[in-house]
């Protein structure tokens, strides 16, 4: 694991656009997409460079971590209509490129199995990135999901709701289950960007970072990972342990290969 700790969440954005423009100049990519407000001003710095500095999209392809059951992709709560809003419909994926799961599929079993086969025939995922709840959820794996758990049905926690309540009109109207990728089809993905921003996402970051693997932290399972970056702003590092550490490596690897 590799912590960036970055003045400023515009840093923390810029930075992952580095990432990820790195991976999708290299050739035809296979983008992890996640939705909530962490990303968003990565997808900003993005759109951007896609219209002022050429970088396309039109051979890559993008899978969403989760969806709200019972949201059809109109909706627009639906994380299908949130990522083509904030990202996808403002650069130049093709059709079809991206990627969700069904939240209105009347066998969301069969719908979880039927992603899982659409990740592997895309041949994987080469850049995954999340953000991370406040108790530590990733996708929608709330605490004590199973660290080798893949696409399935999830019951959100009260406090996910009351977190995600601010993007619906009615607070009763977020959904109760959610469709989401599990930690084993998150770890698949070839190298992991870990976003968080804000002192209310310290606490998940310290315990993601340095706590124990366990599943009460759904993050902490990122640690089993070959490739993960962490980037964080000062206020999401605050209470890390070991800040001077990483504030003292990064960069110097002996041979520096980015991200
Ligand atoms: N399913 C999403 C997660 O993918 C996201 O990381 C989390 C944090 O959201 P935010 O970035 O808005 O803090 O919220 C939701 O629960």
């Amino acid at each position: 694991m590799e912590i960036v700790i970055l003045p400023t969440a515009a840093d923390v954005a810029r930075t992952a656009a580095d990432a990820i423009e790195q991976q999708v100049r290299s050739g035809p990519s296979v983008l992890g997409l996640a939705t909530g407000s962490t990303p968003l001003g990565t997808y900003q710095e993005l759109i951007e460079r896609h219209r002022s500095g050429g970088l396309s999209f039109a051979t890559s392809q993008a899978f969403l971590l989760d969806e709200y059951l019972g949201l059809a992709s109109t909706h627009p709560q639906s994380y299908h209509s949130v990522i083509r809003g904030e990202f996808t419909d403002s650069v130049d994926f093709g059709a079809d490129a991206v990627h969700g799961l069904d939240g209105t599929a009347k066998d969301p079993a069969s719908e979880a199995l039927r992603y899982e086969a659409s990740i592997e025939a895309a041949g994987g995922v080469d850049v995954q990135i999340l953000g991370i709840g406040t108790d530590g959820h990733i996708g929608f794996n709330e605490p004590m999901s199973s660290l080798a758990s893949r696409t399935r049905i999830k019951t959100l926690t009260r406090q996910t709701r009351q977190d995600n309540a601010r993007f619906f009109e009615n607070p009763a109207d977020v959904p109760d289950h959610v469709l989401t990728q599990g930690l084993g089809t998150i770890g698949e993905a070839r190298h992991i960007l870990l976003l968080a921003m804000g002192e209310s996402k310290a606490e998940a970051i310290a315990a993601a970072v340095e706590g124990p693997v366990a599943a009460m932290c759904p993050a902490s399972a990122l640690q089993l990972h070959p490739h993960v970056t962490v980037l964080v702003d000062e206020a999401a590092a605050s209470k890390l342990a070991h800040r001077d550490y990483y504030q003292d490596t990064f960069g110097r690897k002996p041979q520096w290969q980015g991200l």
